[in-house]
């Protein structure tokens, strides 16, 4: 069955297939119904959803909902794109391949701190990728293999990125889809992965800092190496 690669933008489209484009160039595109691009290749189809967790969900269900309608449903869902790494976990540049995508802002305020929706007794918070999948793709890219969590805000300071670590010590990074991706395949029963490219460090704002051209290109050779797994799942 086919892989559908998630993205927020269309640089991490373009990426991601490039990546894949290296060993097969026959790359088609074709717009779903809400505008949504995607764009086919031998064994993955790549997605532009859009930037954060609502519209990555929104992206997702229509493509799982289009394969549906078609009787070519996806076997598997990929949230793919760049973030931001923890220090000294995942460098720029670096990959993480997440063992677990965590809604890391979806709760409630308390006096005595942040409480999970899960912990208020409803919804849920975590969706945990095949073990045994993401453990082979972390090791095929040298990728650290960790939570990475889906937040609503990019991190801007020490005291934000202090309070992310105390609640998840090992997350590894942050991004802005991953939760959103998720929350649509399993929707549809569909496995889910993410993985991010480091553009930049989790911390203290700092523009300048960003390596969004480094990031992107180890997206597109990620992809190239994950070419062939994506298209044994055809
Ligand atoms: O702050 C800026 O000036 C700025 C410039 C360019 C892009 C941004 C973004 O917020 C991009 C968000 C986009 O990229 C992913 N992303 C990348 N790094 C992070 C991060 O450290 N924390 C959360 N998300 C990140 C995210 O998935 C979005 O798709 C800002």
């Amino acid at each position: 069955m086919r892989v559908l690669v998630v993205t927020a933008v269309r640089a991490e489209a373009d990426a991601v297939s490039g990546g894949l484009s290296a060993v097969a160039d026959a790359a088609s595109e074709r717009r779903l119904p809400g505008g949504y691009v995607l764009t086919a290749h031998p064994g993955a189809d790549v997605l532009v959803a859009g930037v954060g967790s609502a519209a990555a969900a929104s992206g997702t269900a229509t493509a799982l909902a289009c394969a549906d309608v078609a009787s070519a449903p996806y076997g598997l869902v990929v949230s793919a794109g760049i973030g931001g790494g923890f220090q000294p976990l995942a460098p720029v540049g670096s990959l993480v391949v997440a063992d677990a995508i965590v809604a890391a802002d979806l709760g409630a305020e308390t006096p005595e701190g942040f409480l999970p929706v899960d912990e208020l007794g409803f919804g849920r918070t975590v969706h945990h990728p095949p073990a045994e999948l993401t453990a082979r793709i972390a090791g095929l890219l040298d990728a650290v293999l960790a939570p990475v969590l889906t937040v609503s805000t990019v991190t801007g300071s020490a005291a934000r990125t202090a309070e992310l670590a105390a609640r998840h010590p090992r997350a590894a990074a942050e991004a802005m889809e991953g939760f959103g991706v998720a929350e649509a395949a399993a929707a549809y029963g569909v496995p889910v992965a993410e993985i991010r490219a480091v553009s930049n460090t989790v911390g203290p704002r700092d523009r300048s800092a960003w390596r969004i051209g480094q990031a992107l290109e180890a997206l597109r050779e990620a992809c190239r190496q994950l070419s062939p797994v994506f298209e044994e799942s055809t």
